[in-house]
């Protein structure tokens, strides 16, 4: 199945509370976020690949695709539509060779258009840009001005910021010319995780 990377798109935050994670994953969902990124540091395999699985199911009930963070493997071994893969992870050629022509493969390109302009050259599905403003959950991300997507233009596939992106902040990053907006706080920190996945998701409707 070929999937659009395009509009909202939901990070889950790092948490050992697995119930917890599928609720409110669960209300970002039914908001209409169109992918959803499995992001956990933790070391614990067992958990992650609970975790994963049960989001994978959640996925497949809401026809979205899921994606593993940074974990070829993981993504594999739980039939996920692709991986996250950033300077510290393994390769794109390697998740290529792992998970198949027709995975999702997303690229992290920082601040640097040269490194999308590689990555889409290398059979990369998306690239992304980040972080777009000062993010809580990634206090030392580098910053991604938003004059960037202006210049992604030329880049074949699409673009995704990052980063301190709320509800408040959305309209302009969209405008600047990104084709998805990716956050994790912004949703699963929400008081109401369902009203603002659906506002978000809105603006692209
Ligand atoms: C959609 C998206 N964009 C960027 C990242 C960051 O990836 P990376 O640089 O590998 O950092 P970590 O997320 O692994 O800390 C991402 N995960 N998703
Ligand atoms: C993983 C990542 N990469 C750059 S910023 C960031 C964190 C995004 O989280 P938030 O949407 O809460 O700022
Ligand atoms: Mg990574």
């Amino acid at each position: 199945m070929k999937h659009e990377i395009r509009g909202v798109y939901a990070i889950t935050p790092d948490t050992m509370d697995t119930e917890t994670l599928i609720n409110k994953s669960r209300l970002v969902l039914t908001g209409g976020v169109s992918v959803l990124q499995y992001r956990n540091k933790h070391r614990d395999q067992a958990l992650r690949l609970e975790q994963a699985s049960s989001l994978k199911a959640l996925c497949d009930e809401f026809s979205i695709p899921l994606i593993i963070n940074d974990d070829i493997s993981l993504a594999a071994e739980v039939g996920a539509a692709g991986v996250h893969l950033g300077k510290d992870d393994r390769a794109l050629a390697n998740a290529r060779s792992e998970l198949g022509s027709t995975a999702v493969v997303g690229i992290s390109c920082y601040n640097q258009l040269s490194l999308a302009r590689k990555a889409a050259d290398e059979g990369a599905s998306y690239v992304a840009f980040g972080a777009v403003f000062s993010s809580s959950t990634k206090p030392d991300a580098v910053n991604a001005p938003l004059s960037l997507f202006q210049q992604a233009k030329i880049i074949p596939v699409p673009v995704v910021a990052i980063g301190g992106i709320t509800s408040v902040n959305a309209l302009q990053v969209i405008q600047a010319g990104a084709d998805a907006i990716a956050m994790i706080s912004a949703l699963f920190d929400a008081i109401d995780p369902l009203a603002n996945s659906h506002q978000l998701s809105d603006l692209f409707r």
